[in-house]
């Protein structure tokens, strides 16, 4: 039973509404599928530049399939974060068919986002000023106000989340530790039951049972709803059983792209860390990509260039 937010109580895997045992998983074959071949997630020939002069990807192909949890790993400023804000749709590239997510054009179809489709969990509630660092939120909300706010949400899966977040609706989100506030964020991210989830990071401020439950809780979303998702993280404790997929980018280039079960280096390394560690250690630096703009044979330059509609980070402002 999901008792009282207010109540003190030691923390427990809750369970999942219509789902008693929680921890028991559907057989796979209840997997809501997409037609035969098709995935969630396609990337085809993407390229992209924050500047006009060096593109961080250049012919970047994706696939991702349905109801998989897929990792995406790489070194610091590979590329991770603006791949998930592209998949988010928050930066425009290319044309309808270069991004697809549940078969929309991430960007241009906003329905993807506001119909809660397409969740998207990435930077921390704080903002950057550049002499004092990140600051915290400075209004003086309650928890409780920022969850309840959101119109339109299942009651017991509010509930269920408040309490699988052990999240105390008296907090005052101005006051509160990095992790708490997070919480509330993680909680306000995953009140529509999304069909696919792109996590940036998120559980790097959560104590290892709030991580562990939440790991879970995503394990059910795809095993029972036959959600995607895509988890950009540094911290692989584990993840080894957790994923299904495994992608890994270098400087903004696609290095593997494979199911868990095949990956064989896991087979003679004693963890996932370890696997991806080595991968690091051993990256050499990638011939640099073809400008956007180049005149190359391989991107010949197009009046679209210079349209105010080309592909650019500035686009992001408007989401
Ligand atoms: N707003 C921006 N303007 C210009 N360049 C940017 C911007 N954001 C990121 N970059 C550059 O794009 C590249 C990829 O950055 P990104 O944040 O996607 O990497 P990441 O793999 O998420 O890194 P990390 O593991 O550190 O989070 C980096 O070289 C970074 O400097």
């Amino acid at each position: 039973m999901i008792q009282s937010p207010w109540h003190h109580h030691t923390r427990q895997t809750p369970s999942l509404p219509n789902n008693p045992t929680f921890k028991k998983s559907k057989p796979p074959n209840q997997i809501p599928t997409m037609e035969e071949g098709s995935h969630t997630i396609q990337v085809s020939g993407m390229q992209f530049s924050y500047d006009a002069t060096s593109p961080i990807f250049f012919d970047f192909n994706l696939n991702v399939s349905p109801g998989s949890r897929c990792l995406l790993v790489g070194a610091n400023g590979s590329g991770k974060t603006t791949l998930l804000r592209i998949l988010a749709g928050k930066h425009m590239v290319g044309g309808r068919d270069v991004v697809r997510v549940l078969n929309r054009s991430a960007f241009h179809d906003t329905g993807l986002l506001c119909n809660g489709d397409l969740a998207y969990l990435g930077e921390s509630w704080s903002k950057t000023v550049s002499s004092a660092g990140d600051l915290p939120l400075q209004g003086d909300f309650s928890a409780e106000h920022m969850i309840f706010g959101v119109e339109g949400v299942d009651p017991v899966r509010r509930d269920m989340l408040i309490e699988l977040l052990d999240i105390n609706l008296e907090w005052r989100m101005h006051k509160v530790s990095d992790g708490q506030r997070r919480r509330v964020q993680i909680c306000m991210g995953l009140l529509h039951p999304y069909k696919v989830l792109l996590l940036d990071e998120v559980t790097v401020d959560l104590d290892v049972v709030a991580r562990m439950d939440l790991l879970e809780f995503f394990r059910e979303e795809c095993e029972q709803r036959g959600a995607t998702i895509v988890y950009a993280t540094h911290i692989f404790d584990g993840l080894e059983t957790w994923a299904t997929d495994l992608v890994y980018v270098q400087d903004g280039t696609l290095r593997k792209s494979e199911k868990m079960a095949e990956l064989n280096e896991l087979n003679h390394n004693p963890n996932l860390l370890s696997v991806v560690e080595s991968w690091l250690r051993s990256e050499t630096k990638i011939e640099k990509k073809q400008p956007i703009n180049s005149q190359s044979p391989l991107k010949t330059s197009s009046p679209f260039d210079a349209s105010p509609f080309r592909s650019t980070r500035h686009m992001a402002y408007y989401r």
